[in-house]
């Protein structure tokens, strides 16, 4: 059982990986179920349980755990949603010789074990189904779900009237509902059990990046030269460019960057732009944060798309068809509001949308929110597990964005620098703490490198 990880399958990417396992059906089931079970007994601490059956093999799983946890000495009751209708999960009722209780009126137990529905939940839950779960749910201390809590949609993160659980233990790999809002937050804590399924995917979870140090050969201008253009608020661009310095770069430029700036970033004025960009040395521009929407800013954004250099547009900066297939690495740092400006509602979940977005573009988007997704043209996905929500206040996209411009001056390709800048991003926010100002993330940086 490790932290959730790894590559991200949708139900059908799921199904057909167990199938090319060549591992039995039957075989993985047991596997699952044990991994439930010892999940069961960790984090339950030995206390009565309760697990809830669903009729496919999610509940299946559920019957396999009681069995061995009843071996194991647990206090141990069965309530189920109707009979099984899978053959493996006839066969794990089968093999249970205890009672099974009806879900409407089971009583509750300190632990309760979700094995309703996993990644075969297709629709609403209906109300004798969610009325009693949540009932059960609320009286547990402590809820364990089965692959996913039963009702939330396994690709798309729709709730569909989920019980929130404590624990989910994803069976051999994450899904997107454990990742997207408002799933994720119905999951608690993320577990994955690994049961031998061999799990291929262009969609991943967020990991530490790999952050060479500076070696003996390094000057500041191999470490990265990052320029920051400023606008109207200039405490937004000071905080890019003080990230991007706080973040590893060797060398940073403010241009039109006023108000507080530390003394190791050099200042130029606004008509020394397209001097600067034609400077070879430069390995990223951070364009947008505070930038404002004038003429002249317009015109200082269409000067850096046209530049051959890495490129991070961000607040001010974003707008429809702003890029179409840049040469340059790009990358465009959206939040919700300003994501639906430049793309639209669209069709599908945050993952499919960022995806059809990034192809539309053809640069890397990092789609803020509290399920930050990260995709490049090509189908290439990262997930982001939640980071502190004391984020939630100003000047942190600004932090980002910086962050995001220093990771392209370092060399990375634009897919690895925008997931290294998040996962620096959520490290230094969870080090600054309760309370956090995007101020604090600057002072946190350093230490996560
Ligand atoms: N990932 C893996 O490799 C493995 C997965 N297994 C388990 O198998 C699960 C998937 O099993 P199934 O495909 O049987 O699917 P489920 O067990 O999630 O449920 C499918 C059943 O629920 C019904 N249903 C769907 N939505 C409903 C709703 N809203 N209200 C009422 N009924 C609804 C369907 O008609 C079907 O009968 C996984 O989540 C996991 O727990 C393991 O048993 C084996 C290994
Ligand atoms: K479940």
């Amino acid at each position: 059982m490790i932290p959730v990880s790894g590559c991200v399958l949708t139900a059908a990417q799921m199904h057909d990986a167990e199938i090319a396992s060549g591992i039995s059906l039957q075989k993985l089931m047991d596997r699952a179920g044990c991994a439930l079970a010892e999940a069961v007994w960790r984090f339950g601490s030995g206390r009565p349980a309760l697990i809830l059956c669903g009729p496919g093999n999610n509940g299946g799983d559920g019957y396999i755990a009681a069995r061995l946890l009843a071996a194991w000495g647990v206090d141990v009751s069965i309530a189920a949603s109707g009979f099984p209708k899978t053959e493996l999960a006839v066969a794990a009722r089968a093999a249970w010789d205890g009672l099974v209780g009806n879900l409407a009126n089971a009583q509750s137990s300190p632990v309760l074990v979700d094995a309703l529905f996993g990644t075969g939940l297709t629709r609403e839950l209906p109300a004798e189904i969610a009325k009693p779960l949540h009932r059960l749910a609320n009286a547990a201390e402590i809820v364990i779900a089965a692959d996913l809590p039963s009702g939330v949609g396994t690709d798309d993160g729709r709730d569909y009237g989920a019980a929130r659980a404590d624990i989910t233990l994803a069976f051999a790999a994450a899904k997107p509902a454990h990742l997207l809002q408002p799933a994720a937050s119905l999951c608690g804590k993320v577990r994955i059990a690994h049961i031998g399924v061999e799990c291929v995917a262009n969609v991943s979870v967020l990991a530490r990046p790999h952050l060479a140090q500076p070696g003996p050969t390094d000057h500041k201008y191999t470490r990265g030269m990052v320029i920051v253009v400023g606008g109207t608020m200039p405490g937004a661009a000071a905080l890019s460019a003080t990230a991007a310095a706080r973040s590893g770069a060797g060398y940073v430029v403010g241009i039109g960057v006023t108000g507080d700036l530390p003394h190791a970033i050099v200042r130029r004025d606004h008509d020394e732009l397209a001097n600067t960009l034609d400077d070879p040395r430069v390995r990223a521009v951070v364009i947008g944060p505070g930038l404002g929407r004038s003429d002249r800013a317009r015109e200082m954004v269409d000067l850096a798309i046209a530049s051959p250099c890495p490129l991070v547009l961000d607040g001010d900066a974003l707008a429809p068809n702003v890029v179409n297939d840049r040469p340059a690495p790009t990358i465009l740092t959206p939040h919700a509001g300003e994501f639906t400006r430049m793309f639209g509602d669209g069709d599908g979940s945050k993952l499919d949308r960022t995806r059809a977005a990034a192809d539309h573009c053809g640069a890397t988007i990092i789609f803020k929110g509290a399920d930050t997704v990260i995709a490049s043209p090509g189908g290439r996905a990262t997930l982001c597990p939640p980071a502190s929500a004391w984020l939630s206040t100003a000047g942190t996209g600004d932090v980002l964005a910086g962050i995001a411009g220093a990771m392209l001056a370092r060399g990375f390709a634009p897919h690895d620098a925008a997931c290294a800048a998040v996962w620096l991003h959520s490290e230094a926010a969870r080090l600054a703490g309760s309370g956090m100002i995007a101020d604090d993330l600057l002072t946190q940086l350093p230490r996560c490198l």
